[in-house]
């Protein structure tokens, strides 16, 4: 089966399948010259001729170079299956960045990038070079064999083309099993994903008995789906060889018949033996590619929902110099998440260079909707932010990158040393600058206590690590970027109010940048020259100096 959509999404793969193609064409034509010849060899034995000297060295050699042309093959495919992979899950990764954390479903997301993709490599690999194969060397194989034997020839093409053609009928009820199985197995991806990022709460709740039940009702659900594509996967492969071991008899018996009647010779019966099993050959291989390629067929519709999901941004920006002063303007920002009616509205504010300004509001009142479209996760439907004169959306992605640095409340870290953590946004810090920023957020000592210093390697997302740990790490590795336009969202929720002090304190000693505090708690915002109050996603108040700390329990309730 063709499908033009994975073909599509393949990208530039056709010359690299025409060439497999073409090995396995030789491959055939060897095994092809080879059942000739051999066919010869045992045609002389049987007159009694024993000068087989040439004919079993040509055998000798056919052996030889297809044995070359199968190790040839094999890192071929390998090569080809590789950068189709990459491309693909570039191409996936890179939609996926494009969607709001908030949108993505990470277990389908991860199955259908590993598993979705991987199931595509025999697809590509194997099935499609096979099927020009099958196309081509059945038809000359039977050519041949009906210049020994009409009547065997004739045997052949009516087996092969039923061996073809007959499992078809059968392959839009297995893309729809394969659909079907395909959509239980990403749920229960999913399930396992959330149930073990999870655990720890499910335990202390005591629902763990629970979920694992879900877990199973899931996983049999896909057994069962599994098994029903497997029956029907059995009954096509039955009539596929019912066809070829019947072909290769008729034939055989309409060549002895042809011998015995004396229209032919006594070779002519082992050649149409040899070439029945050389025309039937890649018909089976076809088969065998089929069951493997066809997973990755039923993963198409995933990779397709995923690749033709709107990205919430369009990276089209052509501006690659990063701002330097940090002037921040923001002009009748809205946004309103899909569906909803929340976001932000009409936003109006103007941060001077180096001015450090505190964003307040109770829970919900659109705060890190601010944080997410200064970080361009998101677009605005209207208004825009300027930094340093140019909008948000002309940067490049890298000179963005080096304009605003955002630290979320629970920052990601990765399964790298302390050292790569840091070194993120300015890979080229020397040692000397690392230490210094994790002195300033108050994180030093913290790092040294661990095994192996800054080349300690952090558990997945920094998680033998405390929340307020991850915290001051995350505010380092920020304090290390270039950026001048810091947002800080929530950044000391998980601190105690001294450490929070301290690292408040350190920040603001720290060279000048535009700040952006977002917090509940006035404490974080001591440093604050202003301060404005966001309600239902608009500015409700603002003041000078940092916002009262009566005002700001208050706006928290
Ligand atoms: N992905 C989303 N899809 C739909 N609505 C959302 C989404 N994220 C946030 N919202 C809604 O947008 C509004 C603003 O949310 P936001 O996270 O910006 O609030 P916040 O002020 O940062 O709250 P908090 O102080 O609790 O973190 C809320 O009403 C929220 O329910």
């Amino acid at each position: 089966m063709i499908h033009r959509r994975l073909l599509q999404l393949a990208g530039a793969v056709p010359g690299a399948i025409l060439a497999l193609a073409g090995v396995g064409l030789a491959l055939s034509a060897l095994n092809i010259v080879f059942a000739i010849a051999a066919g010869s060899v045992i045609a002389a034995l049987v007159r009694g001729d024993h000068d087989l000297v040439d004919s079993v060295t040509v055998l000798a050699a056919i052996t030889v170079v297809r044995g070359l042309v199968i190790w040839a093959r094999e890192p071929m495919a390998a090569r080809v299956g590789a950068s189709v992979r990459i491309r693909l899950r570039r191409r996936l990764l890179t939609r996926l960045a494009a969607i709001p954390t908030a949108e993505r479903d990470s277990g389908t997301a991860a199955a259908t990038v590993i598993d979705g993709v991987d199931g595509l490599d025999a697809y590509y690999t194997r099935y499609l070079p096979q099927l020009i194969v099958v196309i081509l060397v059945p038809a000359a194989t039977v050519l041949l064999a009906a210049t020994h034997s009409s009547g065997a020839g004739a045997v052949l093409a009516v087996a092969a083309a039923v061996a073809v053609i007959a499992p078809r009928a059968w392959d839009a009820r297995l893309l729809r099993n394969g659909r079907d199985r395909w959509g239980r197995f990403t749920r229960l991806s999913s399930d396992y994903v959330e149930a073990l990022q999870q655990t720890p709460l499910l335990r202390s709740f005591g629902a763990s008995g629970r979920v694992s039940a879900q877990l199973s009702t899931r996983a049999e659900d896909l057994r069962r789906s599994t098994m029903a594509q497997l029956r029907v996967s059995v009954a096509e492969t039955f009539v596929s060889s019912l066809a070829l071991h019947l072909g290769t008899v008729l034939a055989v018996v309409a060549a002895v018949t042809a011998v015995i009647s004396g229209s032919t010779g006594a070779t002519a019966a082992v050649t149409v033996l040899l070439l029945a099993r050389e025309c039937f050959r890649p018909v089976q291989d076809l088969g065998t590619h089929w069951h493997a390629g066809y997973l990755g067929l039923t993963a198409v519709d995933g990779l397709d929902r995923l690749l033709s999901t709107p990205p919430s941004i369009r990276e089209t920006g052509v501006h690659a110099d990063p701002a330097v002063e940090g002037l921040v303007e923001i002009v009748d920002l809205t946004y309103r998440y899909p569906g909803t009616d929340t976001g932000v509205a009409g936003l109006r504010l103007r941060i001077a260079p180096g001015e450090t300004v505190a964003v307040v509001g109770p829970s919900g009142s659109g705060k890190s909707t601010l944080a997410r479209l200064l970080e361009r996760e998101i677009d605005p439907d209207g208004g825009r932010v300027r930094i340093d004169d140019v909008d948000l959306r002309e940067y490049t992605p890298r000179a963005r990158g080096r304009s605003v640095v955002v630290v979320a409340q629970d920052p990601a870290l990765f399964a790298w040393t302390v050292r790569e953590n840091l070194r993120l946004y300015r890979p080229d810090a020397t040692d000397a600058e690392i230490e210094q920023a994790a002195r300033v957020a108050d994180v030093h000592e913290v790092v040294c206590a661990l095994s192996a210093g800054y080349d300690t390697v952090l558990a997945e997302n920094g998680e033998q690590l405390s929340g307020g740990q991850r915290q001051r790490l995350a505010i380092a590795r920020a304090l290390l970027s270039p950026a001048p336009v810091l947002v800080l969202d929530e950044i000391t929720s998980a601190l105690d109010a001294e450490t929070e002090r301290r690292v408040m304190d350190a920040i603001a000693a720290a060279p000048a940048r535009t700040t952006i505090v977002i917090a509940h708690r006035e404490s974080a915002c001591s440093h604050a020259s202003r301060w404005i109050e966001l309600r239902n996603g608009r500015i409700t108040a603002a003041g000078e100096g940092p916002p009262a700390p009566r005002a700001t329990a208050e706006r928290a309730r």
